[in-house]
């Protein structure tokens, strides 16, 4: 088997990397009936009508994980697929308000993640790091609160993100709570023009202060905005088959990923919640290459951006090497 083009992962939910399998394993460890008589019922759900629609389904499955160990092994599970697919460094989104909803203290989820991520450099050979997301269609005051929780946890948290239902939700909303994270030394960045207007990217941008956009779909609507965003080289974390599966493009032919590339757009391609939307990242790798025609220069900028956008600055000799062995990379030996 030939090595896979390595990349970072920077668009990646962990509870949306939840196979049915595992999913059902932890339902009868935990005791929880999930109204889904297998796996194979449970797949037949994974018809999305639009972003609202798959996130029922994600939330009520997050039902399943309870103790430490569930989400050790979700995130386990995660990095051994990610591996095998080039992944080297991988960005990791979780969303602690959906577990303590349940009753489920964010210690639990933070120690359970972070078991998994200390092991993950000798166990799968990747690096990590951990973006702790505020649910969007909450309101702030709870995400404030959130980020008080996981005072004690921010040694192993690298950022904040923010998620969930974007229509009606615009970036402003969480103005103080990211001025808050940010005066704690986080990272930011947020979900923005996945189904929500480009002004919701222009507001992370400018009222949030992000360095990321995650999506970033909709910035194509917007000439002026793609101008800025090339500008400032703002990396947008795009995510293929997300896109394709909740409807926000027919068809993966039809994605505006090539022409973003072309306009010199700072472009990565991510997984987003691979256990529902068809693929883990080397697969939306070869998707995007097949049905867009990309030829190997685009594939090795879209590898070499997601280096180039990660939150390595603190150890970029990691970064250097990571890059360097993009430039090393030698499609006829796929
Ligand atoms: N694609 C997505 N958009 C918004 N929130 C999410 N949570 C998990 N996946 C998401
Ligand atoms: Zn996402």
């Amino acid at each position: 088997m030939p090595l896979p083009l390595p990349k970072a992962e920077l668009h990646l939910h962990i509870e949306g990397t939840l196979e049915p399998e595992l999913a059902f394993a932890l339902a009868a460890r935990n005791g929880v009936t999930l109204p889904y008589a297998d796996t194979e019922q449970l797949r037949e759900a994974y018809l999305f009508s639009d972003l609202q629609s798959f996130l029922d389904l994600y939330y009520e499955l997050m039902a399943v994980l309870h103790t430490v160990d569930d989400f050790t092994e979700l995130a386990d599970a995660y990095l051994a697929r990610a591996a095998a697919q080039g992944v080297r460094h991988a960005e990791i989104f979780f969303d602690p308000q959906a577990h303590t909803a349940r009753g489920i203290p964010i210690g639990t989820v933070i120690e359970g993640l972070a078991r998994a991520l200390d092991g993950a450099e000798e166990r799968h050979g990747v690096s990590t790091r951990l973006i702790m997301c505020f649910l969007r269609d909450e309101s702030a005051e709870s995400a404030m609160a959130t980020l008080e929780a996981a005072k004690p946890y921010l040694h192993r948290i690298t950022g904040v993100g923010l998620d969930s239902a974007e229509v009606g939700h615009p970036p402003s909303k969480f103005r103080e709570v990211y001025a808050a994270a940010e005066a704690l030394g986080l990272r930011k960045v947020a979900h923005a023009g996945e189904e929500g207007p480009p002004d919701y990217i222009r507001e992370a941008l400018d009222v949030l202060g992000v360095e990321r956009i995650d999506h970033g779909l909709r910035c194509v609507e917007d000439p002026e905005l793609v101008e800025r965003l090339v500008r400032e080289r703002v990396p947008l974390t795009l995510c293929p088959l997300s896109n394709v599966r909740l409807r926000a493009i027919d068809v993966l032919e039809d994605h505006p990923l090539a022409s973003m590339l072309e306009a010199g757009l700072m472009a990565t391609v991510n997984s987003d919640d691979p256990a529902y939307f068809g693929g883990y990242v080397g697969d939306t790798f070869d998707a995007v290459r097949g049905a867009l025609g990309l030829d190997r220069e685009q594939m090795r900028t879209l590898a070499r951006n997601s280096f180039e956008a990660s939150f390595l600055d603190d150890d970029e000799d990691r970064r250097a090497r990571y890059l360097a062995e993009v430039e090393a990379y030698d499609f006829d030996a796929e």
